[in-house]
């Protein structure tokens, strides 16, 4: 379909349903209304905004379907009702061709499908809009027969997903430039996240490698299995990864039969969830039901197993400073400090007042503590600061959306899997460490630590440097030797002084830490 036939498509939709209505309220163009009225007239619209949202982006397709889901978890952006319907979308489409996964096997691998796979299941066990799922078995280097999952990409999207894209970027700007409204939704801003999202998507390399990346950070914590990655077999449109075997965490009543303990499941998800945040400052991001399994073999009981990689969230030490100091400050009530921290960081204009700013997170957070602690929500606590911050101008980093959506994600599996699960309580030792890592003589060491290559490597050039130098200098070595002695008793004397001064320093801190694991919490 041309994109002229497309963009037609597109507004005859937008008429049918009556989404000119969810906009056209706040258009500045009054003729734009009234010719929207006429074509209109005598057209029924029964069924509540958010479901006539709902079946509109179903009829236009997979690329409008998922862009429907990313805008449900934007809860920052969109009223509950709309949210809540988007969120019912689901990004089921019929399996493509098998022998369509084939090719696209063969021309990746330039092999028959028979010399890649020692079998493939040619029924998928899963497709989605983007991507199928074919179990197979494969020889590893070690030549051991290996069971698989491959997950190949839906042939030709990319020309299908940039078409989309394109009436998207242009829906988005006539929203913006016609709606009294549309920017503050900031549409364009939200269909280039989506146009970011989508292409990272296509390639599957990037999200085998998202998927090593959390295996090799989350050994050693003995809750979770990832998949191990087959790289000899992984491509931009193929990625062959260990096959898992474990029950739908959805499946309560069957793990609780098996004998799986469903409260300490509970704990260790936020555990496994605060471990990648706070650690590693790198976290699975599209942690819905459907991605989570847990294992029933002897050896890993109880264990989670995770899937699908395609999103993953990255924290800077800036954005978990930000999350550890405000969420301590919330907790102690101290809203001034909330709004100083978002005044220091730079996100807030010059001229907004603290006491306003104070103010609007009063309002929003207070309410919280008329519930006992453990019932507090973090991912709310997150979104309501963040639609505060909005309000004041504040722009809040992709990545930290991206986590307040996963944080909502996860406190409801835990709340779903054990109405009692002290939220708090589970995430308190993780922002506790985190905070005296920060505060503590450990940063100052891990400084150190990444600075010592650097010193490594100028401090063999040190002696040539010092004798380029004094061969600049004219030639009266006297003068010479008295200043390189004078210069010499002055570095004694500092270097004396950074000692004893950071040795102080070094203690300054432990003491601090006393009063820090007094004073936070
Ligand atoms: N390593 C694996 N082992 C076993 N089953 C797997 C594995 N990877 C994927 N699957 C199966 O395939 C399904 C879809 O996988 P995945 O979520 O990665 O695909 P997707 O195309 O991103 O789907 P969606 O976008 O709907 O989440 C999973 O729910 C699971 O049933």
């Amino acid at each position: 379909m041309s994109r002229f036939a497309r963009g037609i498509t597109i507004v005859w939709v937008v008429l049918r349903y009556g989404l000119d209505e969810l906009v056209l309220s706040t258009f500045r163009q009054p003729w734009l209304r009234a010719v929207t009225r006429v074509i209109t007239f005598g057209r029924k619209l029964d069924a509540p905004r958010g479901q006539r949202l709902r079946e509109a982006l179903e009829s236009l397709g997979p690329i409008f379907v998922k862009f429907g889901q990313v805008l449900s978890t934007r809860r920052d952006l969109m009223p509950p009702d709309i949210a809540d319907e988007l969120a019912l979308l689901q990004d089921r489409v019929p399996p493509f061709d098998p022998d369509v996964a084939i090719a696209t096997i063969e021309r990746a691998f330039r092999r028959p499908i028979g010399e890649v796979f020692v079998s493939f299941d040619r029924q998928p066990v899963a497709s989605a809009s983007i991507a199928q799922v074919h179990f197979a078995v494969i020889r590893d280097r070690q030549g051991h027969a290996r069971e698989v999952a491959v997950k190949v990409l839906r042939p030709g999207m990319l020309p299908v997903i940039d078409k989309d894209l394109a009436l998207m970027r242009m829906m988005a700007g006539w929203v913006e430039s016609l709606s009294a409204d549309g920017k503050r939704l900031k549409p364009r801003e939200v269909v280039a996240e989506f146009d970011n999202y989508l292409h990272d998507e296509l390639d599957l390399v990037r999200e085998a490698a998202n998927a090593a990346q959390l295996r090799r950070n989350m050994q050693g914590l003995d809750l979770v299995l990832i998949p191990e990655v087959f790289w000899d077999f992984c491509h931009a449109e193929v990625l062959v990864m260990e096959r898992m075997k474990g029950v739908p965490i959805n499946q309560v009543d069957r793990l609780r039969s098996a004998g799986v303990d469903i409260p300490k499941l509970a704990r260790d998800g936020v555990t496994i969830f605060f471990t990648q945040v706070f650690r590693d400052g790198f976290f699975h991001a599209d942690m819905h039901p459907g991605n989570i399994q847990v294992s029933l073999a002897p050896e890993t009981f109880g264990r989670y197993i995770s899937l699908d990689f395609g999103i993953v969230g990255t924290l800077t030490e800036f954005d978990k400073e930000y999350l550890a100091q405000n969420f301590t400050a919330f907790f102690r009530r101290d809203y001034k400090r909330v709004a100083e921290l978002h005044i220091e960081s730079g996100w807030v204009p010059a001229h907004t007042r603290v006491n306003e700013l104070e103010a609007a997170i009063r309002t929003v957070c207070e309410p919280y503590f008329d519930r006992p602690l453990k019932e507090i929500s973090l991912g709310m606590v997150l979104l309501r600061l963040f639609q505060t911050s909005r309000r004041f101008q504040v722009e809040i980093q992709p990545q930290l959306v991206l986590l307040q959506k996963t944080l909502l994600n996860i406190e409801g599996l835990g709340r779903q899997l054990d109405p009692d699960l002290d939220l708090w309580s589970t995430a308190k030792p993780f922002l506790e460490k985190w905070m005296l890592d920060q505060l503590g003589p450990q940063r100052l060491w891990r400084e150190l630590r990444a600075e010592a290559p650097h010193y490594a490597k100028i401090l063999p050039d040190l002696p040539r440097l010092l004798h380029d130098f004094l061969r600049q200098r004219p030639h009266d070595n006297r003068v010479d030797l008295q200043e390189l002695l004078a210069t010499q008793k002055r570095t004694n004397r500092l270097l004396q002084s950074l000692i004893y001064g950071g040795l102080g320093f070094v203690l300054g801190l432990l003491v601090m830490q006393l009063f820090v694991r007094v004073r936070i919490f």
